[in-house]
Order: structure tokens, then C-alpha cells, then sequence
């Protein structure tokens, strides 16, 4: 069964675990008391094949160290980094931590995470108190090449469900591609097969 993990990052109180938790039990919790990091798993079914899927949510203090960061990073397939749009300076972590994970990502070679990175401003519900533009998190998101979205986890459980999905689908076809390009062709496994000895039984 194909495995896909999902890490969830984003600063203190922008609302990662009210989405995970909107997406897994539809329901929006208020005041969500966790004081360590967390993995939700949910069974899933995509294009009719059976995906085990793993969200990886933080407590805000992983942020202090980069090694910590770096781990996640390693760890997941693909990233949804939320602010709050009504809290600057979370949308100043955000953007850290998309460019952390295109340097790290990236840099290593060891996928293209260009539909793998979501930039996902919370709390629209707080329009009035808005202190991040939607512009600017667009433009943040074109320079980085992700996708960005901007919601409630509060108020919108259907826009939070299809971004999971989404990362699901993108992580999915990202992984099969993988296996292609690790698999060996019909005409390489047949040399390999005659070079290594490895014949059919005649009967
Ligand atoms: N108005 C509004 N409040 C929200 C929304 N999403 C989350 N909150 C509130 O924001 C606060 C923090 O939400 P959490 O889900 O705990 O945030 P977090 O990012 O997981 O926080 P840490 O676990 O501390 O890192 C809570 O009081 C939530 O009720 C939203 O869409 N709108």
C-alpha cells in the first residue's frame, strides 16, 4: 500500500491542528490542547487504489532548531505551511520555512516539490483584522512556485478537504513516478534477468 506523509507546518496558533482535525472529523474544534507533536493517520482510497496516509503535526517549539526542521523536511512527501492572515509575522515564518524547504528539498536532488508545497493562509473568517494581503502570499507563492489558498478552518470544511486531497493526489503522482524511474524497463529487466542467471522454468 502506498504510504504518503503530509507535514503540516507553520507558526505557534495559525491553526495546523484545527485543520488536520477539521479534514479528519469534519468538525472544527476551538480550543485544541496538544503539547506535543503528533501523527494522524487516515486510510484513503485515490483513483480506487487504497493510500495510507500519515499528517505530521508539530508543536510549535520544533520550530527553534533548523535540525529539527531539516528532519521534517526529510520526512515528507509534501508540506502545507499555513499563516494566519491576521498575523504577520506568522506569514514571515511561512515564508522561511517554503524557502527552507525549497533549499533543502531542492537542493538535495531528491524531488521536485514544485506541486508538493502548499502555502495556506488561515483564518479568512478574520478579514477584518487582516495584516497579510492576499497578493503578497500570491506572489510569495509564484516566486516559490506552490500553490497558494487562503480559508477558514473555522468556517470552510469542504476547502480544507480538498486541499488534503489534493496533496494526496499530487504526493501520489509524485511517488508512482519515483517507482517508474527506480523500475526497471520491460528490456532492462530482461537483461538484468539474463546477466544474473534468473530463466523461466520450461514445462
Ligand atoms: N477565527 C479563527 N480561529 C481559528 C481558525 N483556525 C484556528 N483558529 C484558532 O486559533 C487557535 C490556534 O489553533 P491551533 O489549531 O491550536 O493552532 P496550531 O497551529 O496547531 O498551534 P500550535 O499547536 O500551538 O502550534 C485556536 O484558538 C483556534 O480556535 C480559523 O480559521 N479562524
Amino acid at each position: 500500500m502506498n504510504e504518503i506523509k503530509v507535514a503540516v507546518l507553520g507558526s505557534e496558533g495559525v491553526g495546523k491542528s484545527a485543520l488536520i482535525v477539521r479534514f479528519l472529523t469534519r468538525r472544527f474544534i476551538g480550543e485544541y490542547a496538544s503539547s506535543s507533536e503528533c501523527i494522524y493517520r487516515k486510510r484513503l482510497s485515490v483513483d480506487g487504489k487504497p493510500i495510507n496516509l500519515q499528517l505530521y503535526d508539530p508543536c510549535s517549539q520544533a520550530y527553534e532548531g533548523r535540525s529539527t526542521v531539516n528532519e521534517q523536511i526529510q520526512w515528507a512527501h509534501g508540506f502545507i505551511v499555513v499563516y494566519d492572515i491576521s498575523d504577520r509575522s506568522s506569514f514571515l515564518t511561512a515564508k522561511a520555512i517554503v524557502h527552507l524547504i525549497r533549499e533543502l528539498g531542492l537542493g538535495t536532488g531528491k524531488r521536485n516539490v514544485d506541486s508538493l508545497i502548499f502555502l495556506v493562509g488561515n483564518k479568512q473568517d478574520l478579514c477584518h483584522m487582516r495584516e497579510v494581503r492576499r497578493e503578497e502570499a500570491q506572489c510569495l507563492a509564484a516566486e516559490c512556485r506552490c500553490q497558494f489558498y487562503e480559508l477558514s478552518a473555522a468556517e470552510h470544511h469542504q476547502e480544507v478537504a480538498l486541499i488534503f486531497f489534493k496533496m494526496v493526489q499530487n504526493a501520489n503522482v509524485g511517488s508512482k513516478a519515483k517507482e517508474r524511474r527506480r523500475r526497471p524497463s520491460g528490456s532492462m529487466a530482461k537483461l538484468i534477468n539474463n546477466v544474473f542467471g534468473k530463466r523461466r522454468k520450461s514445462v
